[in-house]
């Protein structure tokens, strides 16, 4: 089942600095989450990371998961090392403090797998499974559908987005009603005077326009 985890405010530990640890890490710092990174090699761009502020690091030698109960607010354990006892090791202390695990030599012991991601932008994403089968075959297809998937979801559909987004809050404070609402919603995205706005990536103007529909629907 593919799911888009929540990790806003928690705490995460990844141990293991090296090439595979380094991608989730970015991928993890899109995440409003709190990132400690534990490992003897830590790569230059979490060391990069650290200067910014975005993350800590520990460098140690981890022998067990002893060190994972100093964490609070801990809800996933990455085990990302090159050493399967040790990444096992991890994945059952995490278990036992009621955690989320990863493995990254392990599917079969942890609790989700990483897709092939597309981001069209920071919203919009595309993701890519084989249900571990073939993540070679994965990352293929990503190649092969991004330039197709750039040109059907354009600027203006992402600006639309970010528009809906807008206006979904507003319109969940003021009509009572789903039906209402949803009705309220496709027709922003139809109007043509909203999308003459959108084409000019004036997102502004467009929002504008639209809390005026808004306002006559709930008066
Ligand atoms: C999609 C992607 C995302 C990402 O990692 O961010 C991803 N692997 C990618 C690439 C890749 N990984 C590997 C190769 C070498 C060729 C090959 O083995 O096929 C290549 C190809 C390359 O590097 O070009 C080796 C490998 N992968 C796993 C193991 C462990 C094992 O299977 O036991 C081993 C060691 C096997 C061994 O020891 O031989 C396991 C997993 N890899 C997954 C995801 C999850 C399943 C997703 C799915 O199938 O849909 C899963 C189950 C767990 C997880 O990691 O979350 C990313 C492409 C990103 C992109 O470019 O778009
Ligand atoms: N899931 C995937 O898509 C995928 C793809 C390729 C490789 N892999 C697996 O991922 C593993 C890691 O790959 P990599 O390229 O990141 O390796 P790497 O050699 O670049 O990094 C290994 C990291 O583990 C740390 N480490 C090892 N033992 C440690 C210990 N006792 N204490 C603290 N830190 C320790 C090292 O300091 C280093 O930072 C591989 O062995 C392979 O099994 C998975």
């Amino acid at each position: 089942m593919l799911i888009d985890l929540n990790l806003k405010g928690k705490q995460v530990v990844v141990v293991g600095g090296g090439r595979e640890a380094t991608g989730k890490v970015e991928l993890l710092l899109h995440q409003h989450c709190q990132v400690a990174v534990v490992a003897d090699r830590i790569s230059d761009s979490i060391h990069q990371w650290e200067r910014e502020k975005k993350l800590t690091c520990t460098t140690m030698i981890v022998q067990n998961g002893d060190f994972l109960k100093d964490y609070e607010n801990l809800i996933l354990v990455m085990a990302i090392t090159d050493s399967r006892d040790l990444n096992r090791t991890l994945v059952m202390a995490g278990l036992k403090l009621g955690c989320y695990v990863y493995a990254v030599d392990d599917p079969e012991v942890s609790d989700f797998s990483h897709p092939s991601v597309i981001a069209l932008d920071a919203n919009v994403q595309v993701a890519i499974s084989t249900n571990g089968k073939s993540p070679l075959m994965a990352r293929t297809f990503r190649q092969r559908l991004e330039p197709i998937l750039r040109q059907n979801i354009t600027r203006i559909d992402l600006l639309q987005v970010r528009l809906q987004a807008r206006m979904r809050e507003l319109a969940k404070e003021q009509l009572k009603d789903i039906a209402e609402r949803k009705k309220f919603l496709q027709d922003i995205m139809v109007n043509p005077e909203i999308q003459s706005f959108l084409e000019r990536g004036n997102l502004q103007e467009a929002e504008y326009f639209a809390c005026q529909q808004l306002k006559k629907l709930s008066k």
